[in-house]
């Protein structure tokens, strides 16, 4: 039936409403996650929360280790993650305490590795459409219900960080289209996709970043004032978009995240490098016919 992820962002260190809850450490070829995975249960449901910069926010926003997160959450069995995000608001419209259910991504990361897939093993997946338009759906009925101000849609900047941007390029990302900027749903995202997972990013908005006239410019102290709320909302919504996105769920994804890749390798059978076909077990097993332990 699969199990649902929750990364927690800024703010959101446990997931409070779980049940026979148990703390697991999982090992992966890729290194350490952020953290022990927090497995319980939301009535029937099972899920796996992980917070993403660790618990008390040891990790920066570089520093985190994208791909050993996303490897430990498809070895736990892992389907679908829910990314709760701070983001500082592009748009008038968004204010703080908006949710934004983010349908595309501008990647200006540059420090950080984006692909399991290397020399010896060469994959490209699509990212036309990154985030899961069957989350985005279940999410925003949840979130209406709830009476969440809420934008069905949204393009978010990652930006490396962890300075916050100059004004100069908050304009810029504004007349790039831009509507959220955060530091760290790429190379997330990508990973996901590479994994099969079906992924999709809930931007919390905390502030207005640094473009808005009249505005003081963002700083922690603003975000982490809003973040108390949001968390709580976040944790509300988690409740009740589960239900609507497990119990519903078919056994293959329609936007065709659970097969992204399918037709992505291109390195030819027998040019494969066979270690790193061992390190992909369980990112990749489905289509090397080697499936994780
Ligand atoms: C604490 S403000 C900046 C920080 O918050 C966001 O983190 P996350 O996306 O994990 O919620 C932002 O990306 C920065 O890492
Ligand atoms: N303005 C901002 N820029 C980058 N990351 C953020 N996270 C929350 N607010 C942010």
């Amino acid at each position: 039936m699969g199990v649902l992820g929750i990364i927690g962002g800024s703010g959101l260190y446990d997931m409070d409403r779980l049940s026979d809850v148990r703390a697991v450490d999982v090992e992966s070829p890729f290194g350490a996650p952020s953290d022990k995975i927090v497995r319980g249960r939301l009535g029937d449901l099972e899920l796996a929360f992980l917070p993403r910069h660790g618990v008390g926010h040891r990790l920066s926003p570089t520093g985190i280790n994208y791909r050993a997160n996303i490897d430990c959450l498809k070895r736990l069995g892992v389907t679908d993650i829910l990314s709760l995000s701070a983001c500082g608001s592009l748009q008038e419209d968004m204010a703080p305490g908006d949710f934004v259910l983010v349908d595309q991504f501008i990647d200006r990361s540059r420090a950080r590795p984006l692909s399991f897939f290397e020399n010896g093993l060469v994959a490209h997946v699509s990212m036309a459409e990154p985030t899961c338009s069957r989350l985005r759906q279940k999410v925003a009925v949840a979130a209406k219900a709830l009476g969440i101000p809420l934008h069905e849609k949204g393009t978010y900047l990652v930006m490396e960080g962890p300075q916050f941007s100059t004004r100069a390029e908050s304009h810029l990302y504004r007349q790039w289209g831009a509507d959220l900027i955060g530091m760290t749903n790429m190379p997330e995202a990508r990973l996901a996709r590479e994994a099969e997972i079906c992924y999709l990013t809930v931007g919390m908005v905390t502030d207005y970043d640094c473009w808005r006239e009249g505005e003081a410019h963002v700083d922690v102290s603003a975000v982490l004032e809003i973040l108390v709320n949001n968390a709580k909302t976040a944790q509300k919504l988690v409740a009740d978009a589960a239900p609507l996105i497990m119990e519903e769920r078919s056994e293959t994804c329609e936007a065709g995240c659970d097969r992204a890749l399918e037709m992505a390798i291109v390195t030819h059978p027998d040019k494969r490098d066979a270690a790193l076909m061992d390190r992909l077990d369980a990112v990749a097993g489905r289509v090397l016919g080697r499936a994780a332990q």
